[in-house]
């Protein structure tokens, strides 16, 4: 990046750039808070991610803090500027990469870089030259004056993110900013995500991806229902989990599965029991109506000795296992434990 791209590298995480206190929003005509009373902070240099399953509040979050969605209580500062009060200069410290590619198609890579330097009240000189050195960083130089709707998928990400650091923000809003991506692209954009964060900017990380958020963040926040549940280091969080090692069931049963449930809960060494999403009706046998199911089963200890007992609760209970598979928990468990949903 160049010298002028903010912060030294190596800026201690210190300042808080985000500062959020009970940040409330609730739409004109609903009954109930979209987002009901928020509160976190993220400083310099630090990567927050911010996970929910669908209509949890994060857009609604996000779009208060880009001072999109006026709150209905609550504060929120950007690098000390109070985003209701002064949305102009909140908005000159802030960028965002969307998840939608939003470039304007009729003008060149250089050109969208150049305009919205523009908009940002960047002087000329700077922005030629920023945009020169972006190009460079993000390989964009041989496609510079293609029109933007020539692009793949992941050049029009990386110019997404060119795009985003015209200004020199002080903090980054990244809305599922890997979706769709190759791997070898998704790898290019989380360097380069992790050296922004080297250079000082602070970033909120909206993401579906289980494995992005563990890869890149330094704090996970689960929402749902408006409420922030928990807030911790990706590792803090999957070591509260209960259990060392996890067995996922998949298994073809009669509808209604409590007893099935408890019979697997109260084996030896399994601490705790999880349906993953929702029962689907599978065909009708000559035992009647049958249902397949997800459970995943947290065990302390060593899970594959626990494979034949599983399997002998199964055959008591008239289930038939169709899958099993031996993992240990991580990020998607944590939030499956929080919400009690899958993230998809
Ligand atoms: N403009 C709006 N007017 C009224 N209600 C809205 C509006 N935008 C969002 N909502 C409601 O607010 C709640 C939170 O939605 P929000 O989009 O913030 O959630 P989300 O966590 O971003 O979900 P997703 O992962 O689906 O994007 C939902 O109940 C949603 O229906």
């Amino acid at each position: 990046m160049s010298a002028d791209l903010r912060t030294p590298v190596g800026a201690a995480r210190g300042k808080p750039m985000i500062e959020v206190e009970q940040l409330v929003k609730r739409y004109s005509g609903a009954s109930t808070d979209a987002v009901a009373g928020v509160s976190f902070a993220v400083r310099q240099s630090e990567i927050f991610a911010l996970l929910g399953p669908n209509g949890a509040g994060k857009t609604t979050t996000v779009g208060m803090l880009t001072t999109r969605v006026v709150p209905t209580g609550g504060k929120a500062r950007l690098a000390g500027i109070d985003v209701v009060d002064q949305p102009v200069r909140a908005r000159a410290a802030l960028a965002v990469v969307p998840q939608r590619i939003n470039l304007d198609r009729s003008l060149s890579i250089r050109q969208n870089l150049l305009f919205h330097a523009a908009y940002h009240g960047v002087p000329t000189g700077v922005a030629r030259s920023r945009a020169q050195h972006l190009l460079e960083r993000f390989e964009l130089t041989d496609h510079a004056d293609h029109k933007a709707d020539l692009l793949s998928g992941g050049q029009a990400q990386r110019v997404l993110v060119a795009r985003a650091l015209m200004h020199n923000p002080q903090v980054l809003f990244l809305d599922e900013p890997t979706t769709g991506l190759d791997p070898a692209v998704r790898l290019f954009v989380w360097e380069s995500i992790r050296e922004l964060r080297d250079q000082g900017v602070a970033m909120v990380l909206t993401t579906h991806d289980m494995r992005e958020a563990a890869e890149l963040s330094d704090r996970v926040a689960i929402m749902d229902g408006g409420k922030l549940l928990v807030e911790e280091t990706p590792e803090r969080l999957v070591s509260t989990l209960p259990g060392t090692q996890t067995l996922d069931l998949t298994l073809d049963t009669a509808p209604g599965s409590t007893a099935l449930v408890a019979a697997l809960k109260a084996l030896p060494n399994a601490v705790h029991v999880e349906q993953i999403g929702e029962a689907v009706a599978a065909a009708e046998d000559t035992r009647g109506q049958r249902e397949r199911l997800r459970l995943r089963l947290y065990v302390d200890g060593d899970a594959p000795t626990l494979v034949v007992p599983v399997a002998e609760v199964l055959s008591e209970h008239g289930a038939v296992l169709t899958d099993i598979t031996i993992g240990r928990p991580n990020l998607e468990d944590v939030f499956l434990h929080h919400t009690g949903r899958t993230l998809r």
